[in-house]
């Protein structure tokens, strides 16, 4: 406690306003102590959180969060504003079951207007605020914090010129740091680094207009000099993207100094109309590693302070051995192309994207616009291969439809962080992707269980397929099974003869499954285990041409939800009984992914259970 100094007297945001900007920035400090200390034993948001410090503390200074409306696009960076808002003793549970959220969750605070933890969203939602105030004829202010990088979205540019020409007050804060979670791209970036180089407008106009308006006639001046000024300024240099929207722009102010950006965020919270406050900071800023590897750091495991060396040694995942095996194929085919949504290193494209720099292709957080290129691309020979998260692909459903599948063209979904992630929570699980690709004709979706049937599977999509092909693995390793039965759309990896209880489950809970099958046989039941590889046609073929063998209790294991799942789709296809065990249709909490499967029954032991629960009722028991 003792280390924290200045923040150990601060228990609600109340506490800033009367602290002299000297001593705002003592608690800056101690923050980023804080934050530091704190993630380090936990993992979290590291290099964003330390980057928005200054401008969290003068946005709970400068606005009231328990009654404006602050909501920080994706989340990923509101750490200082839970700790400035009662949360901070409860940081030692963040991301842990039953604990803090590492996002905005208005279930913990009334200070989180909304939930967040997908980018780009916050200007829509705060242009939806305001105009509930306006109708409700209720007061309070409206922010929407957008990084830089959350700003290549297509929806924050929806939002933006929605919003510009609405009238309605709204204060959106472009929090600017050259950086998405790699370096940003596209042209919305070099659009940034030509007004952060740009020292015209910083706020000082608006101070200037303040003081000529307190003189008599000072108000005709200001509006005189701002009309000859704008013609002056339109000709000799190009205005904002946001001040073609309708916005008046703020900035850019240095994000770091926290007096400039308090007084402009006054000015801006007395303006009656759209402002967009351009503020730049440094991500990763007051701790070394972070400062010197932003991206290293964006979001990390437990570490040593002292060092920044990560605690735990990165085990080889799904996600490297995808970015290996694609390396492999694009080698000897030069129609392969990559295409990420600002994920390059979490997806494990980052060795691609040196070795075929030409091929590689990183759009920004834009998924629509990723599979929809990816479309143009299969439709004049290429062999596009789309690398999302399973929840981030859930913005582009409307592409895999309309672009891809009307036409059945060969486009390879490289579906990361299927099933249950954990520690992000519901915004982050890629529970529905099973539910909403089989609603897709067309779609054939492969799920490997090991890195050997991902290798399989991979050949099979870019070599064996003509249409979209899906492959979802999930965030992680490979478990104890280590086998490849790609070739069988529907595989017995336990067989038992005289079985009682079939297992039936895909991808990586084979290996719950499979724990769970011993434990049943310890107690007497005589159980087999099966293996969904592949969501298509040949799946229905094989059932038919093995129902026998799946005779009695089936129970399906999966983790997703179960409307549109794999168990639906075998209770409507068999006669015999059919139960599922799934995450339920519901979204799950936080924690890690062993305190969730427990949560939702799909542990070995709850596995176990379930199926003695239910033989009895089919009078096996
Ligand atoms: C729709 C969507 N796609 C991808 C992500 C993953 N993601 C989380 S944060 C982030 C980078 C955000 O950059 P920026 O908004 O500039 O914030 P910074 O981390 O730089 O503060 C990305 C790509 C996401 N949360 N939502
Ligand atoms: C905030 C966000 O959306 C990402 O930073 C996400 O947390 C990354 O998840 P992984 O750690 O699984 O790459
Ligand atoms: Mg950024």
């Amino acid at each position: 406690m003792k280390r924290y100094g200045i923040l150990n007297n601060i228990t609600s945001p109340a506490d800033l306003k009367g602290l002299s900007y000297d001593t705002l920035g003592v608690l800056c400090a101690a923050l980023r102590e804080f934050i530091v200390d704190s993630v380090s034993q936990t993992g979290g948001h590291l290099a964003s959180n330390l980057g928005i410090v200054e401008l969290a503390v003068a946005l709970e200074r400068e606005f009231d969060s328990s009654r404006d409306r602050i909501i920080y696009d994706v989340g990923h960076q509101c750490y200082v504003h839970k700790i400035l808002t009662g949360r901070r003793d409860r940081f030692s549970t963040l991301r842990q079951y039953g604990g803090l959220s590492g996002f905005m969750k208005p279930e913990e605070s009334i200070t989180d207007p909304c939930i967040t933890g997908h980018a780009s969203d916050s200007v829509s939602v705060a242009l939806g605020m305001a105009h509930a105030r306006t109708l409700r004829n209720q007061k309070y202010h409206v922010v929407a914090v957008i990084g830089d990088g959350a700003l290549t979205g297509g929806m924050a540019y929806e939002a933006l010129s929605n919003a510009g020409t609405s009238g309605e007050p709204l204060l959106v804060v472009l929090n600017d740091n050259n950086m998405s979670i790699a370096k940003n791209v596209g042209g919305l970036s070099r659009h940034l680094s030509r007004l952060r180089v740009s020292p015209r407008y910083l706020g000082a106009k608006v101070r200037i207009k303040e003081k000529l308006a307190r003189i008599p006639g000072g108000r005709a001046l200001t509006q005189s000099i701002s009309r000859t000024k704008a013609r002056i300024k339109g000709f000799l240099l190009p205005t904002s993207l946001f001040e073609q929207m309708g916005f008046t722009y703020l900035g850019p102010v240095d994000g770091h100094d926290l007096k400039s950006v308090c007084e402009l965020l006054a000015q801006a919270k007395k303006m009656k109309k759209p402002v967009l406050l351009h503020v730049m900071t440094q991500k990763g800023r007051g701790y070394a590693p972070s400062e010197n590897n932003p991206e290293k750091y964006h979001g990390v495991s437990q570490f040593d302070r002292v060092t920044g060396e990560f605690l735990a040694k990165k085990k080889e995942d799904f996600s490297a051995r995808f970015g290996a095996e694609l390396c492999g194929l694009a080698d000897k085919d030069a129609r392969i192309c990559a295409i990420t949504a600002a994920m390059p290193s979490g997806t494990g494209l980052t060795r691609f994207s040196t070795l075929h720099r030409d091929r590689f292709f990183d759009v920004g957080i834009a998924e629509e616009h990723a599979v929809a290129m990816a479309a143009g691309m299969a439709a004049q020979g290429l062999v596009p291969v789309v690398a999302l998260y399973s929840t981030f692909l859930q913005r582009a459903y409307d592409q895999v439809v309309h672009d891809v599948a009307i036409e059945g063209l060969h486009v390879v979904f490289c579906i990361d962080r299927a099933g249950i992630v954990g520690a992000d929570g519901a915004t982050h699980n890629g529970v529905l992707d099973i539910a909403f690709l089989r609603s897709i004709p067309g779609v054939t979706i492969l799920c490997p269980s090991s890195f050997a049937e991902l290798r399989s599977m991979m050949t099979r999509a870019v070599y064996h397929e003509n249409g979209p092909v899906a492959i979802r693995y999930p965030r992680g390793g490979e478990g104890a099974w280590r086998g490849d039965t790609s070739s069988q759309p529907l595989a017995c990896v336990r067989q038992t003869a005289g079985h009682e209880v079939t297992l039936v489950t895909h991808g990586i809970m084979i290996n719950e499954t499979l724990a769970a099958a011993e434990k049943l046989e310890s107690r007497g039941v005589r159980t087999q285990v099966c293996k969904v590889n592949e969501l298509s046609p040949a799946l229905e073929q094989a059932l038919a041409a093995q129902e026998d063998a799946l005779s009695g209790l089936c129970v399906v294991v999966e983790d997703t939800v179960d409307n549109g799942g794999v168990g639906e789709w075998l209770a409507s296809h068999r006669s015999g009984r059919t139960l599922c065990i799934s995450t339920g249709n519901r979204f799950l909490p936080h924690g890690s992914v062993n305190d969730l499967y427990r949560h939702c029954g799909l542990d070995a032991d709850g596995i176990a259970e379930f199926v003695m629960e239910h033989r009895k009722e089919t009078g096996l028991g």
